[in-house]
């Protein structure tokens, strides 16, 4: 098992070299790097793209149980102010894939120690933030080899006290698409609109109207989200803008209600094209599966409320979206919440996980798979 202080060290190095999807070519060498070091007699080690499938084999396997971490950060400049900042401009682990990364080489380390009576797949996941790691990586021929019988992973809770663990039957994290909007009209200059075709006012009209969407036409009763994270337009102020960009992500409860808000969003659109007389092209991006815990999360729940090392909690659904939902969509899973108690929240500049909530999910999903290979 590595101590609490290799386990720090390791979470800090990897928070200094943070990669955005598909490109964590560091993250890769150094976990590489890191299980090169473990004893490798029942390993085997397959590198997937930017990622890595580690398969454990068990002295007197029934089952191959899966265990996912993710491994990319964002394009967020960090502003915690602390001594291991990240290295990388503009970059951060700012969604905790550097605490996710670190459990699992935590449990790798122990289970390459001491052999598993069952086989184990340790999934170390490229491009989660986007453009998405797990569809591919699930019909990859390298994971078809190890496929697991049943699967599970998590996500740090920057809102939960360390040592709290939470999770649900069913839905737990949205569906969610990302979506990208062209605006073309023509620029001039400033003292002469009537000349030009302003892109800057139509995209203020389509990010207005868009939010109309979430309040007329989802029922009350249900819920949806539209965040337009980026807008692009302009470039001086006395000129007017022949093109705006914007980016931005849907997040639904069903796949109802998200055929539906998409139809919306199509519309609302055609509309500003119409109305501005400007071309609106609307491209979709990433489309992630909702997170469904299966049947498999009651025996998680159960062991975690008996636990007296974790504090259990029922989650509540969260409009965080995840590819995880790609894997358990077709493989028996679940996803649980590990409390990290930081002020600030996932892709917030400030956020920082508390990092002593490491041991404690090492230790406790150690006991959790003893309970599941007995
Ligand atoms: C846990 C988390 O924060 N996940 C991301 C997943 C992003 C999905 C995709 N890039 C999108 O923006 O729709 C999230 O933002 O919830």
């Amino acid at each position: 098992m590595y101590t609490i202080e290799e386990m720090t060290a390791i979470r800090r190095h990897l928070h200094q070299q943070p990669e955005l999807g598909f490109e964590e070519y560091k993250t890769q060498r150094f976990l590489l790097d890191k299980i090169g070091e473990m004893p490798g007699d029942h390993l085997k080690v397959e590198k997937w793209r930017t990622g890595i499938l580690v398969f454990v084999e068990g002295y007197a396997a029934t089952q191959t149980i899966g265990y996912r971490t993710d491994m990319d950060g964002l394009p967020i400049q960090e502003e915690t102010g602390l001594p291991f900042s990240s290295h990388h401009e503009g970059k951060m682990h700012a969604c905790g894939h550097d605490v996710h990364m670190t459990i699992a080489l935590g449990l790798l380390n122990y289970y390459a120690k001491n052999q598993p009576k069952d086989h184990l797949l340790f999934v170390f996941q490229p491009a989660e933030e986007g453009p998405g790691g797990a569809e591919p990586m699930l019909e990859s021929d390298s994971f078809k080899t190890y496929q697991p019988d049943w699967m599970f992973a998590l996500h740090i809770a920057p809102n939960e006290p360390v040592g709290t663990v939470t999770t649900r039957k069913g839905l737990l994290f949205a569906n969610t698409s990302e979506f990208m909007v062209h605006l073309r009209g023509h620029g001039g200059h400033a003292a002469y609109p009537h000349l030009a075709n302003d892109m800057v006012v139509a995209a203020s009209h389509l990010v207005t109207q868009i939010q109309s969407v979430v309040a007329r036409r989802i029922d009350p009763l249900d819920s949806a989200v539209i965040t337009i994270g980026k807008i692009t337009s302009g470039t001086k102020e006395n000129i007017i803008a022949e093109k705006a960009d914007t980016e931005g992500t849907i997040r639904t409860l069903s796949q109802e209600a998200m055929d539906l808000v998409q139809k919306h969003v199509r519309k609302i659109c055609a509309g500003i094209a119409a109305s501005f007389d400007c071309d609106v092209d609307v491209e979709w991006g990433a489309q992630y599966k909702q997170v469904w815990n299966s049947e498999k999360v009651t025996s998680f729940m159960s062991f975690s409320e008996k636990s007296k090392d974790v504090h259990f909690r029922e989650a509540a659904m969260a409009m965080t979206g995840e590819d995880f939902g790609f894997f358990i969509e077709k493989i028996p899973g679940f996803m649980f919440w590990l409390g990290v108690d930081s002020e600030k929240g996932l892709h917030d500049p400030k956020l920082t996980p508390d990092e002593g909530a490491i041991p404690i999910a090492v230790n406790h999903i150690i006991q959790y798979l003893d309970e599941e290979m007995k």
